[in-house]
């Protein structure tokens, strides 16, 4: 096997980013090393205030660390220009927010489309590529819909078939159903489940423990560390009913 195959897809090294200075530093990251392998989802738990966000920012070259460094496919990314950057946040990394950030003025398949249209692809191949991801994603039949016509489900899950519509290495979820109810966070969960058994890369940020459970690996974080690591084993393949309590 060559090294590029047993590298990780995403690494971090001593990551640590200070808020402030003086008596009003936060050291909101706090030396965290990490290393993700292509196909993994990897969860991380951690109380309110205790740095996650602002770690998936800095592994998705949203923000900049104070020091230390997060490499993408073996690539530095914090040494590259803000034009290379901004291209990498549109092909290499994507981003899943929980308040969704979808365009409201847009409906469903143009959100998608212009995520495509944006990363340089063709009117028509953003066209087609959108239509897909809405199959994909279950929602063909709301692909005119604006996002105020749809349910809070159903637009993380346009945010998710955005996310993806650059085939991107890894794809970063902040709270990804915080602010769905359980039908609809177990839609997003058989979502993310689908996108593991297709190999594609997830770090899930939540304060919820069920939805860690659905990881590969679960890393604990306080105060800007990593305090605990703990490898599930099995997965949840056909369980998330019964993980989210819809089922029995
Ligand atoms: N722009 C900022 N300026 C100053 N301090 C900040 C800023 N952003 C975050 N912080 C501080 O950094 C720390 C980590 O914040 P962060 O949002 O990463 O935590 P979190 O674990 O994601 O929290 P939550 O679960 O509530 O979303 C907190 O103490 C927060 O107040």
């Amino acid at each position: 096997m060559s090294d590029a195959a047993d590298r990780p897809v995403l690494r971090a090294r001593g990551l640590r980013r200070d808020y402030g200075k003086g008596e009003g530093l936060v050291r909101a990251v706090d030396g965290v090393d990490l290393d993700i392998a292509a196909g993994e989802t990897v969860a991380i738990m951690g109380p309110s205030g205790c740095g996650k966000s602002t770690l998936l920012h800095l592994l998705g070259g949203l923000d900049r660390p104070s020091s230390g460094e997060v490499e993408v496919n073996g690539r530095r990314i914090h040494d590259i220009s803000e034009r290379a950057l901004a291209r990498m946040r549109r092909t290499d990394v994507s981003y899943v927010f929980q308040s969704f950030h979808l365009m409201e003025e847009l409906t469903a398949v143009e959100n998608v489309e212009l995520s495509v249209l944006l990363a340089g692809g063709s009117p028509r191949a953003a066209r087609r590529r959108a239509e897909e991801l809405l199959e994909q994603v279950g929602l063909a039949d709301r692909a005119h819909f604006l996002p105020s016509a749809l349910s809070g489900g159903q637009r993380q899950r346009v945010a998710v078939a955005r996310a993806l519509s650059n085939e991107p290495s890894v794809v970063l979820a902040d709270e990804p159903t915080g602010n769905l109810d359980s039908a609809a966070t177990l839609d997003v969960l058989r979502l993310f489940e689908g996108l593991h058994e297709s190999g594609q890369t997830l770090v899930i940020v939540t304060h919820d423990a069920r939805i860690a459970a659905t990881a590969d690996r679960m890393f604990s974080m306080r105060d800007g560390a990593f305090v605990d690591e703990t490898r599930l084993t099995g997965g949840t393949t056909g369980q998330l009913g019964t993980i989210v309590g819809l089922e029995d």
